[in-house]
């Protein structure tokens, strides 16, 4: 049985007056047991806040990056476990914002779920094509490299313990998302990596432009568990009508 998840990413958004007021109207439409869980990604700086604000409630917290290394003389980064500390139990890893603007390599990305399966956290493991790598037709290559570095970091057993989501880097932030088939096919070619190596339980998110219009169909893919959402989970009302699509 498959969890279904809706995952916000608030990117570098926010500030504590707005935080506050929509954590607020999430907290309280979101039931203590839900058969969709719903998370958070928040900027590091708002972890206490924000942990503070979802105490008590079933909303879940996460973080948008985590450090590949544990601990020591590596400036501006981030720890698994201080982002354990401040109560985050999952985090994305390979977020194509990361890896385009940041220079994040698939052996990075792939060290970083392993950091964070480590200390106890569930990775939410990004993969994603580009545009002009679909229209090259390389979008399974694409994918299928991506997922398979991690795969071979953390095994199948690590696996078990994340989340994957399949984000078309066309497709984000664009308000182009994909087909509910092409995002289908996509995850079907992960579904079958992870049959290949006894895990084909973990969640598969679609994230790219979702939105309320579009997101009962795409979740209703036989291989779609859920959203990675961006600029809809910042306003309230849009992050939970995603949320009651998933359900
Ligand atoms: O992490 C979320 C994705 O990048 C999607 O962002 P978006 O919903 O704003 O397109």
């Amino acid at each position: 049985m498959r969890t279904t998840w809706v995952v916000g990413n608030w990117k570098m958004n926010g500030d504590l007056a707005s935080n506050a007021a929509l954590l607020e109207s999430v907290v309280k439409s979101i039931p203590l047991s839900d058969s969709a869980k719903v998370a958070v990604c928040v900027p590091f700086p708002y972890l206490a806040q924000v942990q503070s604000a979802l105490s008590n409630s079933a909303v879940v917290l996460g973080a948008q990056d985590v450090s590949q290394f544990e601990e020591g003389a590596y400036t501006g980064e981030v720890s698994a476990k201080m982002l354990k500390e401040f109560g985050v139990s999952l985090v994305l890893v390979g977020h194509s914002e990361r890896r385009s603007l940041f220079g994040e390599t698939d052996v990075v990305v792939a060290k970083k779920a392993k950091a964070a399966l480590d200390a106890g956290l569930m990775p939410v493991v990004c993969v994603g094509e580009t545009l002009a790598e679909r229209e090259a037709g390389q979008a399974q290559a694409v994918v299928l490299r991506q997922f398979s570095v991690v795969a071979n970091e953390v095994g199948a057993e690590g696996l078990k313990q994340s989340i994957l989501a399949y984000e078309p880097v066309w497709a984000i932030g664009t308000g182009k998302t994909a087909t509910p088939e092409q995002a289908q096919e996509v995850h079907s070619w992960l579904r079958e990596a992870l049959l290949e190596l006894g895990a084909e339980s973990v969640s598969m998110l679609y994230g790219g432009s979702v939105k309320v219009a579009n997101a009962a169909e795409i979740f209703s893919q036989a291989d779609v568990d859920g959203g990675l959402i961006g600029g809809a989970s910042l306003v309230a009302s849009e992050f939970l009508s995603i949320a009651e699509a998933a359900r």
